[in-house]
């Protein structure tokens, strides 16, 4: 029996290390991309040399540069960064209406708006189309390598996260599922943002002890906000808040923690993306989960000095002096 096709939308890192794996789960699987040259150098090398270079594709994946061509699917499974979410929604919104369900490993808030992705997705695509995200420590290299893996695949339907979770699901990848799409939208939203204040503080040559601090205090205050905005608080314990959080905060294959890193150690955020040449989803998060945050009213002191150091100029140096200045209080985890 031929198992269904699974179109994944989006090539970079963490696209192609998705594709790879349902493809090893044996399912028929196009990865899709917007830069045509790109697809056809990763159809002819069968591989995508950009991103994740020596890991071979698996028989039934893949690459193609015509959108049309890998919609022909039974599953959308959308990977592109936040900023182009809304765009590849409005590309797809067809073929998602007429599937009825469509899920996405973006991670981020979209720009300007702040709105988290299941905002964006009911507005594109109407409230008839079952929506699932896929969230968790997951390095797409580590992923794309077969190495042991957990994530959460959280929908509003438990039917509609165990049917995005058992396409993931095997050998190497385990994944649970969730109903609470809005704690998983946020942690992996609000890790990225941490992970940048981790590697400020590494950058800057402070020790283990404050990234302990700051891994603990960032998760209550994932944790404020995420309550506040109807995540559910024990959300945050799981693989896609505390497990992402310690991931990305504590290992240098984070984007979001290599940047962080470089503004500790002296360079500007225009230097540093110029060198990691990936997405970095915290950087534009911390602008709105300031925005957010104020807006709600919930004490955010970690993300808000990222914020200052990205947004206004302050000295990374001054950011953790304003982070101990802070006046004493009981230690509270909400
Ligand atoms: N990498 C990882 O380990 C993980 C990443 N994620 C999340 O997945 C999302 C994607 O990240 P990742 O794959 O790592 O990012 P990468 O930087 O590796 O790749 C991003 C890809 O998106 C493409 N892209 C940019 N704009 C558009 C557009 N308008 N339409 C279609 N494609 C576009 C880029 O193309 P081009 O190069 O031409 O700009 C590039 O191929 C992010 O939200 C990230 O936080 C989640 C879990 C793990
Ligand atoms: O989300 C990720 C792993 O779970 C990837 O983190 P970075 O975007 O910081 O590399």
């Amino acid at each position: 029996m031929t198992s269904p096709a699974i179109a994944v939308l989006g090539a970079g890192s963490w696209g192609t290390a998705l594709a790879i794996l349902l493809a090893r789960n044996g399912h028929r699987v196009r990865l899709w991309g917007h830069e045509p040259v790109a697809m056809q150098a990763m159809a002819a090398a069968g591989e995508n040399t950009e991103f994740l270079p020596g890991i071979a594709f698996p028989p039934g994946l893949e690459a193609v540069a015509e959108l049309d061509a890998a919609l022909a699917a039974d599953d959308l499974l959308v990977v592109v960064p936040s900023h182009a979410f809304r765009e590849v929604l409005e590309q797809i919104r067809d073929r998602a209406v007429a599937l009825g369900r469509i899920a996405w490993g973006t991670k981020g808030l979209e720009m300007a708006s702040g709105k988290l992705l299941h905002q964006v997705a009911a507005e594109v695509l109407g409230e008839q189309v079952a929506c699932a995200v896929v969230s968790g420590p997951t390095f797409a290299r580590e992923v794309a390598r077969g190495l042991p893996t957990a994530a959460t695949v959280a929908a509003a339907d438990s039917a509609t996260a165990e049917h995005f979770a058992g396409l993931l699901r095997g050998e190497t990848f385990r994944a649970y599922t969730s109903t609470d799409s809005i704690g998983l939208e946020l942690g992996g939203a609000i890790k990225n943002v941490l992970a940048i204040a981790a590697g400020i503080s590494d950058g800057l040559g402070f020790g283990a002890n404050s990234r302990a601090a700051l891994i603990t205090r960032g998760l209550v205050e994932m944790m404020r906000l995420g309550e506040a905005l109807g995540g559910q608080r024990e959300t945050f314990m799981g693989l896609s808040g505390i497990g992402d959080l310690v991931l990305t905060c504590t290992d240098d294959q984070s984007r979001n923690r290599r940047l962080g890193l470089a503004l500790g150690a002296g360079r500007t955020r225009a230097e540093a993306e110029a060198e990691i040449r990936q997405v970095v989803e915290g950087a534009d998060t911390a602008r709105e989960i300031h925005n957010i945050g104020r807006a709600h009213a919930v004490e955010m002191p970690i993300c808000e000095q990222v914020y200052r150091v990205l947004y206004e100029g302050l000295a990374p140096q001054a950011a953790v002096q304003a982070l101990l200045a802070r006046d004493p209080k009981p230690e509270r985890l909400g």
